[in-house]
């Protein structure tokens, strides 16, 4: 089975449009007003009714109430939501809006890497340095050697610095089942390349796990 391939921080249509003839797997809209992808959900379903079908479409939230949730999803239908918060509001937000919720785990040892899965999938991410202003979306690499063996029994993706140039390596060095990017994907903050998404998918098509 091909790696599932999730490009996220859409904000404008070029990049978008690269995913569905790319065949992104997933696309991630960031609701995070501090971050330079942060869209508003008006201008996520602007982009999402680019076309029917094609990319899952990923909601991102950074410890979000369950009000800003609901008016999101107000605006844009979304299949997945990816939360950074604890397990405890993780469950919750999977119960109250009924949609598979994506987890986001900060990892800096092997001590991190979680032994389950409270959700229908974990997000392996570095944990962002000291004076990063948000959880994730930092270009910050992994240490990929920290997940050598780990077979987790749950849904698993791996995010973080990934590029062009580094993604077959590390689906191989991690045996990923599928993987995320935003900045190595990028032209400008918050801007994407088109021409890099559609290397970056190519190259994790044909990387081959361990
Ligand atoms: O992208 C952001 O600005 C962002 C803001 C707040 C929380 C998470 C954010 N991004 C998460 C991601 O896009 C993915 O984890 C991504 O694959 C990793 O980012 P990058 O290292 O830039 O590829």
């Amino acid at each position: 089975m091909p790696v599932g391939v999730k490009i996220c921080g859409l904000t404008e249509a070029e990049g978008f449009d690269a995913c569905v003839t790319h065949g992104a797997d997933w696309v991630g809209f960031v609701f995070f007003d501090r971050s330079p992808r942060f869209v508003t959900p008006e201008q996520a379903a602007v982009l999402s009714r680019r076309t029917v079908g094609g990319p899952e479409r990923v909601g991102l939230f950074v410890e979000p109430d369950d009000a800003s949730i609901e008016s999101t999803l107000r605006h844009v239908p979304l299949d997945i939501l990816q939360i950074y918060a604890t397990d405890e509001r993780a469950r919750h937000i999977r119960q109250r809006f009924g949609l598979p919720v994506w987890l986001s785990r900060p990892v800096a040892t092997r001590a991190d890497l979680p032994l389950s899965c409270p959700v229908e999938r974990i997000l392996v991410e570095p944990r962002p340095p000291n004076n990063a202003t948000r959880p994730g979306g930092n270009a910050q690499r992994l240490d990929w050697s920290l997940l050598k063996n780990w077979q987790p029994p749950f849904d698993w993706m791996l995010a973080g610095g990934l590029n062009v140039d580094t993604v077959a390596d590390a689906i191989r060095t991690t045996a990923a089942p599928a993987v995320d990017v935003s900045s190595g994907v990028e032209k400008a903050p918050g801007i994407k390349d088109p021409e890099a998404i559609a290397r970056f998918i190519a190259h994790a098509h044909s990387a081959t796990a361990r």
